[in-house]
């Protein structure tokens, strides 16, 4: 078995916040991330995929191709957006780092070629926080 890591990045605008909660209960949970405080980040997103190397090829998977599936699937819905408003797949979730993490993986994994499996979702928020998805 071996892991096959690529490294995408894209650009987005949110907010923190529940819409059954009052605006003070916003505050409280969410602080400056809450209500009107729409910010930015500039996230990292690291997809590693496992299986084993193909014999001819000595490729796990083509990189470039892992690539181009996340960049269709994932960041170019992602790049410039704002991820409370604009996503299909984000719609009426909460944009927390793990919820995006999770929803990553569940747009990724219908379109990996059947020989390999998605392993890990990380997602650096900034660079001091991120989140690890192993699908469980
Ligand atoms: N469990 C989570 N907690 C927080 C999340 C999250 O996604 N999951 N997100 C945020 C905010 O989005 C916030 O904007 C984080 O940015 P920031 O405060 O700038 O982050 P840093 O800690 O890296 O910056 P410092 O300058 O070191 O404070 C909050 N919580």
């Amino acid at each position: 078995m071996v892991y096959l890591t690529r490294v995408e990045h894209f650009n987005a605008a949110h907010k923190l916040y529940n819409p059954n909660w009052t605006k003070e209960r916003n505050d409280e949970i969410f602080g400056l991330c809450a209500n009107e405080n729409w910010h930015g980040h500039n996230f990292e997103l690291y997809i590693t995929i496992k299986g084993s190397p193909d014999p001819d090829t000595g490729f796990l998977m083509d990189v470039k191709k892992l690539s181009s599936i996340i960049i269709e699937r994932v960041t170019d819905k992602l790049d410039h957006k704002n991820l409370n408003l604009d996503v299909d797949f984000l719609q009426g979730k909460i944009c927390s780092t793990e919820v995006l993490a999770i929803a990553i993986w569940q747009q990724l994994t219908p379109h990996l070629p059947n020989n390999v499996h998605l392993h890990r979702v990380k997602l650096y928020e900034t660079p001091r926080i991120f989140v690890e998805y192993f699908g469980e």
